[in-house]
């Protein structure tokens, strides 16, 4: 026993040793980086181009500077040593002093480190020893081992309890931490994958999806360096669930990925919300076509183009209009650009038709004098020419026509523009999204598929706010007015991905030119707004079938006992999906019962025991979305996060209360998913609340 411990002992200062070795290096590079920034900073730049330089130069410093101030914290977490005998430690970065050398440090992405997340007593590639740092500060308190290669443990093998049991018995803190130190082999093989186009990652609750996803965009930013050079972005239901997952890149050294949710990748701030069927028919897929027919019924639908030109009236015939409206809309441009297309064939067209009006009106000039004076001026001024000994001069008057001052006069012309204006009209997206949803005529002619009543249902007020389900809408129709948003990524991670309607799909997918995504969720936590049923609805339009799908199979939050009361719900809204299992267990779930005017005290009377008893740990409280007020007023929050249903989705408490399950099933349409995510968000422990009015004996 003492044997071990004096063993645990002395490799814990051993590798204290290799530790603080490594630390000063890091220190070495931060400071390098941090001093070169500032000498950048104070370097004198006296053209605009020197100030330009700098900028860049600066930029690219104190991004290092955040990287390497990012992966501090934990900066080695592991060690593999190879069965030839070599080591290495693995961390958040990689560290090398000499090019000739074996690296100080092994990022974790690197293929060197794979080994430590993939390998196993059958496969043990290559490894005789994993072992795990246990960290306080940077400061090694404690080793783990797990020998792989079935050699019997050695002097200085420390074989004991994995870090993931200590990872998973952490309090929460109301923040995803990384799981760098800790990702499982079928989490890793994911995370590492060489598949550069679309990978669907499916799993249960709390089988660690969300930490696969981030962990893959550190990945993707490390390995695929065109997709890093365009950017990465993680798409997240709500702030509430952003907030949550803030920490965990710059904790892996990534500052540079954007988070952002729908609503903020489209720039709009909705002031309204949407009733749930309004909602769902907004998303779908029709209304793209609808928005397209709108903006194309504003193309040249028919008529002449007249328009004054100097003193003259000009007039295009119809079929030179038709002509014009083709060529802008062959081009593939979206409305306002190809309007330049439409107005530059008209103004062809102009150019020509006024040559051909000047050379008649010199002609006809001609034939008078001619009549008039009997003179020849053609032949005439032929001779004149002829005797100046220019022999090839032009014989008509269309010829001295300038083509090209009458066209670039007609192009900057002011009257030209109006008449396009009543043609091929400019558009702004806010007004082609009104134009459809505004107007009951418009939707019952673009929208034939949806009934009375539907239309009634997105039939919108004029001027009244946008709603949350409006947001995809105006980027449609901004992406068909304007063209494709300015800002496209290299890489896209979706979690939650289940909550996607159609119309959100296409915004997502039209900011990721390459297709190269990672896709995360699960259709048994669906909300009401999803349409599509699997991976294969929501994704054919946009990749077909050609996606990457994977599973995972093991819960890391949720515990045993309370997955076994959900099986039931789980069969009931996802038939045939297998419960997964889970690595923890933990209490029983208890059930509070109450009468509705006893809800509030015994809940907060629940929450102050739960409080009392388990110090430090974070309490959640879940209820129907129209509950939060009056839960709020009594002081829950005092307790516990307050969290409406329809916000639960991928958030994690030590405890979770849940707030009358009944009425958060009938709060919204599929509300036995909203339900079953509530249910599976607690680590250890969960109480359910169910209110019950009595009724008076005999009633
Ligand atoms: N390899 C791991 N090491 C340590 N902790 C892990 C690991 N995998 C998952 N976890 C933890 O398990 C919990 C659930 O993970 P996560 O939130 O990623 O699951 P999820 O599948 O996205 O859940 P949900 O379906 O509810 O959104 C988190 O606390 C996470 O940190």
């Amino acid at each position: 026993m003492s044997q071990i411990s004096d063993d645990a002992a002395q490799q814990v200062e051993l590798e204290r040793a290799q530790v603080s070795v490594i630390g000063e290096l890091f220190d070495e590079r931060l400071a390098g980086a941090r001093a070169q920034l500032g000498r950048v900073l104070a370097s004198r730049a006296d053209s605009a181009g020197e100030v330009y330089e700098r900028e860049v130069a600066a930029g690219r410093l104190a991004g290092e500077v955040r990287r390497l101030e990012g992966a501090e914290g934990g900066l080695v977490f592991g060690r593999i040593d190879l069965a030839d005998g070599t080591e290495l430690r693995i961390g958040r970065l990689g560290l090398q002093r000499d090019e000739d050398e074996l690296p100080v440090l092994v990022d974790w992405r690197a293929e060197a480190a794979r080994p430590f997340y993939e390998a196993t007593p059958v496969h043990p590639m290559g490894l005789r020893r994993r072992r795990h740092l246990s960290m306080t500060g940077r400061t090694v308190v404690g080793v783990s081992d797990e020998l792989l290669d079935g050699s019997a443990p050695r002097t200085g093998d420390v074989v004991g309890d994995g870090p993931l049991a200590a990872a998973l018995q952490a309090r929460r803190t109301g923040r995803m931490g990384t799981a760098v130190a800790t990702l499982q082999a079928e989490q890793d093989a994911i995370v590492r994958s060489p598949h550069r186009g679309v990978t669907v990652v499916q799993g249960g609750p709390g089988t660690g999806k969300t930490v696969v996803a981030l962990h893959r965009a550190a990945y993707v930013l490390y390995a695929f360096p065109r997709a890093a050079e365009r950017g990465v972005l993680v798409l997240g239901p709500n702030a509430r669930f952003l907030d949550y997952i803030s920490q965990v890149l710059p904790s892996l050294g990534e500052n540079d990925v954007v988070l952002a949710t729908c609503e903020e990748l489209a720039g709009v701030v909705p002031g309204a919300v949407d009733g749930f069927d309004a909602a769902r028919l907004k998303g779908g897929a029709v209304l793209a076509d609808a928005l397209a027919e709108v903006i194309r019924s504003q193309q040249a639908p028919g008529g002449e183009f007249t328009v004054r030109v100097g003193q003259e009236w000009v007039r295009l015939e119809e079929w030179e209009v038709a002509e014009a409206r083709k060529a802008a809309q062959a081009s593939g441009l979206a409305h306002n650009p190809a309007r330049r297309l439409f107005r530059e064939s008209l103004v062809d067209a102009l150019t020509d038709a006024l040559a051909r009006g000047m050379a008649e009106t010199l002609e006809r000039i001609d034939a008078e004098v001619a009549q008039l004076t009997g003179v020849d001026l053609d032949r005439l001024a032929a001779r004149d020419l002829r005797n100046l000994g220019i022999d090839d001069a032009p014989a008509t008057g269309a010829e001295e026509f300038d083509a090209d001052a009458v066209r670039a006069a007609l192009l900057d012309d002011p009257h030209v523009d109006r008449a396009v204006e009543d043609h091929w009209p400019r558009l702004v997206p806010g007004d082609v999204v009104s134009a459809l949803l505004s107007d009951a005529d418009a939707l019952a002619v673009h929208l034939p598929q949806l009934t009375a009543d539907e239309l009634a249902l997105v039939l919108r007020t004029p001027g009244a706010p946008w709603s949350d389900a409006d947001v995809p809408l105006l980027d449609e129709a901004a992406s068909l007015v304007d063209g494709p948003p300015e800002q496209v990524f290299g890489h896209v991670v979706v979690d939650e991905a289940q909550e996607l309607t159609a119309m959100q799909w296409r915004m997502i997918v039209r900011r990721c030119p390459g297709r190269s995504m990672t896709l995360v969720g699960d259709f048994a936590q669906a909300g009401p707004a999803t349409a599509a049923r699997d991976w294969n609805e929501a994704l054919a339009p946009h990749v077909g079938r050609r996606f990457d799908l994977r599973t995972l199979t093991v819960s890391y939050r949720t515990t045993q006992e309370i997955l076994a009361t959900t099986g039931e719900l789980l069969s009931r809204i996802a038939p045939g999906q297998p419960p997964v299992r889970s690595i923890r267990h933990g209490d029983a779930p208890r059930a509070v019962a109450t009468a509705p005017e006893r809800l509030v005290p015994d809940l907060v009377r629940e929450l102050r025991a739960q409080a009392a008893a388990h110090p430090g740990e974070l309490l959640g409280v879940v209820c129907a979305d129209g509950r939060t007020e009056e839960l709020a007023a009594a002081g829950v929050e005092r307790y516990a996060r307050l969290v409406p249903a329809s916000e639960a989705r991928g958030l994690e408490f030590d405890e979770a209360v849940v707030v009358d399950p009944e009425g958060i099933v009938a709060a919204r349409p599929a509300g036995e998913r909203d339900l079953y995510v509530a249910l599976t968000r607690a680590t250890k422990r969960l109480c359910t609340v169910t209110v019950h009015t009595v009724h008076p004996a005999g009633v």
